[in-house]
Parts: structure tokens; C-alpha cells; sequence
């Protein structure tokens, strides 16, 4: 079922949560929503759903117009983060309920219902629970049952809102795993709210990032990440050191550091834009670069070691963070309170005067 959602807006009292805004979703498409909180990632759900009506704009589930129809009959199926079963139900009629509860001209017989529970409870691997209570389950097996619940009556939008938020991080890796082959298989159109930008890269066709009631950019996760459209986007998705230059003579500085422009980009004062991995770590400065730091924490994450940074002689708003592989760390050992110095690869440069960003390359 596609979805068109055309100039939607919402205010609570004085307080604009959605300007207008319009997006247009395909069947069997999996979306998210991302955004910092206060964004109005579930507010857009909630209007999606019909939990919550909008003041302007209409919303489509295919050729059906749903904008004034009320959340039962949107048929959608919806899950929130904290599982909300019931719990003095066991599995099985947590599971059957939205079934039981339809009018009984819709309703399948006792039989059918038991048949597709049971089925429901195959998929979400989770049959042997079938007659346990929501008080004898793990965090992920709520959550799959809750899953399941949501699935029983076949919505053919299912909407999400932090459906692992509540989730430790390997549980929420494996259940977004598992949600993706679930949803691949069946062919249902989702929409989910989140505010890790992990989640919404791994998990989405595309992902729709909102900042203040707006949609900033809609776009598959690796389009998103090349090509950020905003300085909003860029820092949201993945840590960015910004440095801020004054264009003179082919390079930028800023007090006493400075950083040569790359070949063909014009003079222009503004901010670059640099991902932590985009970097050569150095004990002096190099042809193109003089951007002394003093290391400040050094932290293993992972696979790499990250360093913070803080400028020696220059200002920065934050404090710099970059990303090593343990193996140059290690060739290196850096200690706290050095001082290194730093040479971008390739970053994005904001003109003072430009929303665009332009991407660079030494
Ligand atoms: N019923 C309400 N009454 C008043 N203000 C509301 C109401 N619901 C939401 N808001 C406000 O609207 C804004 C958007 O809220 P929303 O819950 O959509 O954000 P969000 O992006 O989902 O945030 P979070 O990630 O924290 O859940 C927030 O500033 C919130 O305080």
C-alpha cells in the first residue's frame, strides 16, 4: 500500500510541531523517520496512523483518501516501544486479540484465528512461548510479540514508533535484522520513528531526516551519507569536525592555522565540514595542512581508537574527534596531552553565503 502524505501540518497550542510538509511513500517501501527529539518524528506517525488529526493537508493509502478516517479503519498495524501488551493475556491471545475484537461479520472463526496465531508464532520464532504471560519474556520477546500482534489482522502499513528503543544494543541488532527479513518477505509498507541514525541507515529504503516540524532530506541511506544537503544532515549523520576559514591567498585560516584550498574551489570564507575517518594524523605539519591539536581522551570504539582533540591556537566550536584503525594507533602510540597534527582527505565546504555544500578532495 503506497502512502501519499501532502501538506501536513500540526500545532499544539501556540507551537508549530509539523509545517507543511509532503512525502510520498511506495508500497513495500520501508521508511524512517529520523530526527533529534522534539523533531516531530512521532507526530507525523500519530497523524499517519489517524492517532492524532492534522490542521492542514490530506493523506492517501493508495487510492483511498484516509484523511478524516478514524484509526480503526485506517488499518494499520502499530507498534510502540514499551510492547504495551496486555498482561494478563497470555502470548497466544495478546497475539489473536485484534482479531477477536473485529466485528463479527469480519471476524475468522475460533479455529482460524488459533491456525494464523500459531502461524504468526512460527514467523516470529516464538511458538514454544505461546502460553507463557507477558511478565515471563525477555525485552526482545515482547517486542517480537508485540510484532506479531500488530501483524495478526494483515495491516498493510505497519507504523513503528522506537520499536527497539527499550532494546540493549545486541538485541536491537538482531531484532532489526530479523525485522528486515520479516518485512522483505511479506511485502508490507512501514514507516518507523528513531533517533539512531544506525538504525535508520541499516533498516530503511530511505530515510526522511526531520529537524524542527521539517523534512530536511529524503533519501536512500547511502545517497544520504555521500550527500548530505545540509549542514544539518552532515552533522546528524556521523560526527563532523567543522573548520572555520577565512579565504586568503589559496588558503583558509583561522588564527594561526591554516588549511590550503583544494584545486579548483574558488575563494570563499565558510565552514568545512570533515568526518572523523577523513583524516592523516601527523607529529608535524604537512604541506597542505598546519592544524595543531592536543589530545585530550583517547578511547577505543570498536574497530578503531578515537581521539579528541582540542585546538592549540586556533578556535573550533567543539571539541575534534577522529577515528583511527587500532593498527596506526598502535604504530603510533599516542599519549593524552601530545600534540599532533591533523590533515583532512576530503570533506564538504559550506560557503558563509551557500545552504549547498561543495564536496572536496585534496
Ligand atoms: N500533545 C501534545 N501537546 C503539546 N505539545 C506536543 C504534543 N505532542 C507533541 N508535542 C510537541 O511537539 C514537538 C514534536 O514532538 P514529537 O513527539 O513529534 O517529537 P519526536 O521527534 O518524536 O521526539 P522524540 O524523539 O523525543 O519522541 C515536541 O516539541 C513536543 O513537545
Amino acid at each position: 500500500m503506497s502512502i501519499l502524505i501532502e501538506h501536513i501540518s500540526k500545532t499544539f497550542g501556540q507551537f508549530q510541531a509539523l509545517s507543511p510538509l509532503s512525502l510520498d511513500i511506495q508500497e513495500g517501501e520501508m521508511i524512517g523517520l529520523l530526527g533529534p527529539s522534539g523533531s516531530g518524528k512521532t507526530t507525523l506517525l500519530r497523524i499517519i496512523a489517524g492517532l492524532e488529526g492534522a490542521d492542514t493537508g490530506r493523506i492517501q493509502f493508495g487510492d483511498r483518501d484516509v484523511t478524516n478516517l478514524h484509526v480503526r479503519d485506517r488499518r494499520v498495524g502499530f507498534v510502540f516501544q514499551n510492547y504495551a501488551l496486555f498482561r494478563h493475556m497470555t502470548v497466544a491471545d495478546n497475539v489473536a486479540f485484534g482479531l477477536d475484537v473485529l466485528p463479527r461479520k469480519e471476524r475468522p472463526s475460533p479455529s482460524e484465528i488459533k491456525k494464523r496465531v500459531m502461524h504468526l508464532l512460527d514467523m516470529v520464532q516464538l511458538a514454544h512461548l505461546a502460553n507463557r504471560f507477558p511478565s515471563q519474556l525477555s525485552g526482545g520477546q515482547k517486542q517480537r510479540i508485540a510484532l506479531a500482534r500488530a501483524l495478526a489482522t494483515q495491516p498493510e502499513v505497519l507504523l513503528l514508533d522506537e520499536p527497539f528503543g527499550a532494546l540493549d544494543a545486541k538485541v536491537r541488532k538482531e531484532l532489526r535484522r530479523w525485522l528486515r527479513g520479516l518485512h522483505e518477505e511479506l511485502g508490507f509498507t512501514s514507516v518507523f520513528v528513531t533517533h539512531d541514525q544506525e538504525e535508520a541507515l541499516e533498516l530503511s529504503d530511505r530515510v526522511v531526516v526531520m529537524s524542527n516540524g521539517y523534512i530536511e532530506q529524503v533519501d536512500k541511506p547511502g545517497d544520504l551519507y555521500a550527500s548530505p544537503n545540509s549542514r544539518f544532515v552532515f552533522d546528524f549523520l556521523g560526527n563532523a569536525n567543522v573548520f572555520e576559514g577565512k579565504a586568503d591567498q589559496g588558503k583558509w585560516l583561522n588564527q594561526q592555522a591554516s588549511l590550503q584550498l583544494p584545486k579548483g574551489i574558488e575563494q570563499q570564507d565558510g565552514q568545512l565540514y570533515v568526518r572523523s575517518h577523513e583524516f592523516f594524523v601527523s607529529d608535524a605539519p604537512t604541506e597542505q595542512a598546519n592544524l595543531p591539536l592536543k589530545v585530550v581522551a583517547i578511547n577505543p570504539i570498536g574497530a578503531e581508537v578515537r581521539l579528541e582533540l582540542s585546538p592549540i591556537g586556533w578556535q573550533s566550536k567543539d571539541i575534534w574527534e577522529i577515528d583511527l584503525p587500532h593498527k596506526a594507533f598502535d604504530q603510533h602510540g599516542y599519549e593524552k596531552g601530545q600534540t599532533v597534527f591533523v590533515t583532512p582527505k576530503a570533506g564538504y565546504f559550506f560557503a558563509d553565503d551557500l545552504a549547498q555544500p561543495t564536496p572536496l578532495h585534496w
